[in-house]
């Protein structure tokens, strides 16, 4: 299946120069997301996430190999691939309605268009009510809301999540990754999630991917046929058992499962 939101990578490598020599960062020779899927990315620290979620992005080039949204390389940022990070980059001086409408001035809108637009996605993660304040006086969740709403009115094809939810609370994050699930579901753009959090990525993805220390390979893959929203203790505790599985496999010691980086990708693990 192709596009819209039909993304493949490959044989991207992404090296950084540093004082002493080069940093190896990425080596990926194949990844396919299709079309509304749902992915996660899960690996030890400095293993290459943020790079390959910038390289998408289209921030940076990689080394070698090239990346494609539906069928066309990928040469820098654009509406069509939105990103929401752990820090929500709003702008300080607009208020809530300002930083989505900004987000929209890309688009040939009228402004009565552009407002509506604004509008109906902060009342779709539950701020309209909050349209007019600033973000220092809201709180990180409402302010997490208002980056996906910034987001979401762009109406992306492909979306990338560098840990969104990381900088907050736990009570506040489960119900940032319920509503992320619910707008997704409305837009059914293709997403990225990059985490560190096992739960999370086992909550929310279709797949899970793991990647091995810099430079990041894939060292395995997990499919999630479960119906959201889930529970870790659903299913007679099978995703408890994923996730000991997958924190064995994260562990540095843990042999690695995978083939080397230039043969075929790794075998799908399916759940039981
Ligand atoms: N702009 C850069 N210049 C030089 N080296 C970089 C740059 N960006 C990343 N690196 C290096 O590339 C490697 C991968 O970094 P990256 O941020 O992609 O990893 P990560 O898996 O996202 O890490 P973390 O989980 O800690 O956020 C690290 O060794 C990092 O120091």
């Amino acid at each position: 299946m192709t596009g819209p939101g039909d993304l493949r990578i490959e044989d991207v490598t992404i090296t950084y120069p540093a004082r002493k020599g080069q940093v190896h960062a990425l080596a990926l020779p194949r990844l396919h997301l299709a079309p509304g899927s749902f992915t996660a990315v899960i690996g030890p620290s400095g293993c290459g996430k943020s790079s390959l979620l910038n390289a998408i992005a289209g921030f940076v080039a990689p080394t070698s190999g090239r990346i494609l949204l539906d069928g066309a390389p990928v040469t820098g940022p654009s509406a069509r691939i939105g990103v929401i990070f752990q820090h929500y980059a709003l702008f300080p001086w607009f208020t809530a309605l300002g930083n989505v409408r900004f987000a929209l001035r890309r688009f040939p809108l009228s402004r009565a268009e552009e407002i509506a637009r604004a509008r109906a996605a902060l009342d779709e993660v539950g701020l309209g009510a909050h349209a007019r304040k600033f973000p220092q006086q809201l709180s990180g969740g409402m302010r997490q809301r208002v980056a996906i709403a910034r987001t979401f009115a762009c109406a992306p094809e492909v979306l990338l999540l560098d840990e969104p939810f990381a900088a907050l609370d736990a009570q506040t994050r489960r119900g940032m990754q319920e509503l992320m699930l619910a707008v997704w579901a409305r837009h059914s753009a293709t997403v990225l999630l990059v985490t560190h959090d096992v739960d999370e990525a086992l909550l929310l993805a279709d797949r899970v991917l793991l990647m091995s220390a810099a430079p990041g390979r894939l060292i395995g893959e997990y499919l999630l046929p479960q119906p959201r929203p889930r529970r870790l203790t659903q299913d007679g505790g099978a995703l408890l058992a994923l996730r000991e599985d997958i924190l064995a496999r994260l562990h540095p010691f843990s042999a690695p499962l995978d083939a080397p980086a230039d043969a075929a990708p790794a075998p799908e693990r399916s759940l039981p």
